[in-house]
């Protein structure tokens, strides 16, 4: 394994932002499933080679992308996804847990739209992991308009950064059936005090719903059509159907699966959670009219 090697694995649209903020500092490779004109390309094989990864694939392909590429061999990992796997409603930390051992991982987390990291705007986020010293050893890699901070609440920062492309749709949804900014707010701010609910029984601080990994990121996706999610909620809304809606979108909408993944675990673990639980019958064909009557009931 070289020193101070760097590869970020996934040139979607996250990968190739961080690859970009990354690449200010230091020589960064990336690769991905389909190979690209980027600077640093390189094959899979030579990017499992370097110390440091940073994993930019979508939440619900990641266990089998481990399963068939990945071996570890001591690698320091930082995963940028967010999203929980609908299949089993395991978080992500728990999948990568067979696969790498805790105190070489860390999760990225807040508010951070791709396009803007990628024209160099200023932006703050956390890098959450059971070691602070992984944290030490990742954040200078970054460049100056990132700002990083450590926290230790792993579950609390996956539980803010999937719940809150759920909301986004709720959101999305909102906005595109003119309910108003009064509803929105109020709609966002219910959000949160569920995604902190949903975050305590696994686990999570309350605090970290109250800082950029959850109102932070909460606030960006949920009031931009710059995020996908927000978007997927605006089709549903116009009454689009959910293929032609993905289709449109040409990129990976967490909050679809994750919806899934909540309903399926607040079901399993008794946890009240109306607003996703909403979302989710929305995406299996349920009228968004009778979704907001249903929330708006005493
Ligand atoms: N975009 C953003 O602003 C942010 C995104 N994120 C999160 O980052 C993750 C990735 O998002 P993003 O990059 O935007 O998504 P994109 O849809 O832009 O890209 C996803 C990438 O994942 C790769 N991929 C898809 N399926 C597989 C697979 N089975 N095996 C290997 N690679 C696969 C694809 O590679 P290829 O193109 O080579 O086929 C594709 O480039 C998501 O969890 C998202 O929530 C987090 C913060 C910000
Ligand atoms: O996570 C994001 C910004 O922090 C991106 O959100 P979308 O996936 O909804 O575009």
């Amino acid at each position: 394994m070289k020193n101070n090697s760097i590869a970020v694995i996934g040139a979607g649209k996250w990968g190739q932002a961080l690859h970009f903020a990354l690449s200010q500092k230091q020589k960064v490779l990336i690769t991905s499933r389909t190979k690209k004109e980027i600077e640093n390309f390189v094959d899979l094989k030579t990017a499992l080679e370097c110390k440091y990864l940073i994993i930019a694939i979508p939440a619900q392909e990641i266990r089998n992308w481990l399963k068939e590429n990945f071996v570890f061999n001591g690698q320091k990992i930082l995963v940028a996804s967010k999203g929980i796997e609908a299949s089993s409603g395991k978080f992500l930390n728990e999948i990568y847990a067979d696969f790498v051992p805790k105190k070489n991982i860390g999760f990225i987390s807040g508010p951070s739209f791709a396009t803007e990291v990628k024209q160099g705007l200023p932006c703050a986020l956390v890098i959450n992991s059971s070691s602070e010293k992984l944290f030490e050893q990742f954040s200078p890699f970054f460049p100056n308009f990132i700002k990083t901070y450590y926290s230790s609440d792993v579950i609390g920062a996956e539980v803010a950064g999937a719940y809150k492309n759920v909301l986004a749709i709720a959101s999305g949804i909102c906005e595109g059936l003119n309910l108003g900014k009064n509803a929105q707010a109020s709609l966002i701010a219910r959000g949160l005090v569920e995604m902190e609910r949903f975050g305590k029984f696994f686990g999570a601080k309350k605090s970290t719903f109250l800082g950029l990994s959850g109102a932070g990121d909460l606030f960006l996706t949920a009031n931009s059509t710059m995020s996908r999610n927000y978007r997927v909620g605006l089709g549903l809304a116009s009454n689009k159907n959910i293929e032609d809606i993905l289709k449109e979108l040409g990129e990976v909408a967490e909050g679809i699966k994750t919806a899934e993944a909540i309903y399926n675990l607040s079901l399993q673990h008794n946890v009240y959670t109306p607003i996703a639980n909403e979302v989710k019958h929305i995406l299996d064909g349920k009228n968004p009219k009778d979704s907001l009557k249903d929330l708006l009931k005493h």
